[in-house]
């Protein structure tokens, strides 16, 4: 069904979406026109207001009303999105039936963005149900969240619409009791504030002091905005530590990271040890030898390195450890802590961007490659693929740029043996991939 409402103009419309899109949106169709409606579940009759209609081809709407709900849908048990926050996008939808979603999500990039055939992925088992659950219920599963600073001083989720915050309202995420009395800290408006909780469940706080601003600095006003947000995103901030420490103790397997507070460390508390040991697996499986010369790229501190040297050697495969795993990485902090818990091990330490250090590096037997949600892109793919490696490990947390670096992989003479997806962000749109790909000239 698919009709204009509010007397005929197309303010409103009346819809019943079909499928899920990437972004969480709900997917259908007004008059032969695509429309992503934000807060639908597909399957659900629903009255949506048109939000941005600058595209000739889709509209982008907002559920006003649900006319016929889906038996999947439930009262969000996320205080902060039931008030406007952007951070549990999807806590409206049956965690189990979110999960069967995002593994459609994952099935449509990897066929329309990927270039992958349906039978081709039933032999990857790229089915609904194969997106996996990391032992959560949903709630209380980050160690690792975000907050920005409204001008009032209070620290709160960012909103899903505009840039304010939503203070007065606890996300469900973060684990129990991280975000307890964080109005009585004395913040900096404008700032962002990071909150991370240990391998012991102890709290560490480090506040960020507020980005300078960035002129757009073109007369193209979006691309401008988007460029003037991402540079200062990445502009440095001076950091202040509120609570605990500067670095909070993490562990995988049995080895221990002090990671900074505001670096990057996987935000699911049981995702490291799930995703190494994932990419562990399927390196064996592929057959490969995981010694020689290893590449452990985006690779932070090292985590995927320590899973490579601690793997337990199966000698059908090859066998051995790597002789050397070279980790490269573009943030010094993360970088220390890789050269603190890996000091005794047979590991390079590269400081820079992958795409020009990937060339200068020794040829590999193995390369795992964990990009940002940029993905990796194809300088970065190129140079991977020049190399030769016998097997890649890529881990992608952007299904869409996953699924386009595959397709590149394949461009370049590589075949997917293997895909692993895990629902690491419950209740949000976000799922994390890891796929395996060995030389195609091998064979099945
Ligand atoms: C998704 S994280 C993965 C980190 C690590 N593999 C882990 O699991 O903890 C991506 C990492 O890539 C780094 N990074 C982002 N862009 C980079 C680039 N162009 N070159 C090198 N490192 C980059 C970030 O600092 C971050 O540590």
């Amino acid at each position: 069904m698919s009709t204009p409402a509010s007397g005929g103009d197309h303010d409103e419309v009346v819809l019943r979406p079909d499928r899920p899109a990437n972004g969480g949106e709900a997917v259908g169709r007004v008059d032969g026109r695509v429309v992503f409606v934000r807060g639908a579940i597909p399957g659900e009759l629903v009255r949506a207001r048109i939000v941005d209609d600058r595209q000739s081809r889709f509209a982008r709407a907002d559920a006003v009303e649900i006319v016929e709900p889906s038996r999947h849908r439930v009262a969000s048990p996320c205080d902060a999105a039931r008030h406007g926050a952007g951070c549990c996008d999807l806590g409206f939808i049956d965690p189990a039936h979110a999960r069967e979603l995002k593994a459609e999500i994952l099935r449509d990039a990897l066929t329309r963005i990927g270039g992958f055939a349906g039978g081709e992925l039933d032999d990857l088992g790229v089915d609904p149900g194969v997106v996996t659950g990391l032992g959560d219920d949903g709630t209380h599963w980050r160690v690792r969240t975000r907050l920005g600073i409204d001008a009032d001083g209070r620290a709160g989720m960012h909103a899903a619409h505009g840039s304010g915050i939503v203070a007065g309202h606890q996300c469900v995420a973060p684990e129990t009791g991280m975000l307890d009395g964080l109005d009585d800290l004395a913040l900096t408006p404008g700032g962002d504030l990071v909150v991370m909780s240990d391998v012991d469940g102890r709290r560490h706080i480090t506040e960020l002091s507020p980005p300078k601003p960035v002129r757009a600095g073109s007369r193209r006003a979006a691309r401008g905005r988007a460029q003037a947000a991402r540079r200062r995103r990445e502009q440095p901030r001076a950091e202040r530590v509120l609570e605990g420490e500067a670095t909070a103790a993490h562990r995988v397997g049995e080895r221990t990271w002090q990671i900074p507070v505001a670096g990057f460390w996987q935000a699911h508390r049981a995702a490291p040890t799930e995703y190494a040991r994932a990419v562990v697996e399927m390196i064996a499986a592929s057959g490969s030898s995981p010694g020689g010369v290893a590449w452990d790229l985006y690779g932070g501190a090292g985590v995927f390195a320590a899973a490579l040297l601690d793997a337990t050697p199966d000698p059908g495969a090859g066998g051995g450890r790597p002789e050397v795993v070279h980790v490269v990485e573009s943030d010094t902090s993360a970088l220390a802590a890789a050269a603190d818990t890996l000091a005794d091990d047979p590991v390079e330490l590269h400081r820079g961007e992958v795409a020009a250090a990937a060339a200068r590096l020794p040829s590999p037997d193995v390369v795992v490659l964990d990009p940002p949600r940029t993905g990796a892109g194809a300088t970065v793919i190129d140079a991977v693929a020049d190399a030769d490696p016998g097997v890649i490990v890529h881990v992608g947390c952007d299904i869409g740029r996953f699924a386009r670096d595959l397709s590149m992989f394949v461009d370049r003479g590589y075949r997917v043996r293997e895909i692993r997806a895990f629902d690491a962000f419950p209740l949000t749109h976000h799922v994390e991939a890891i796929a395996c790909l060995v030389p195609a000239r091998r064979g099945m």
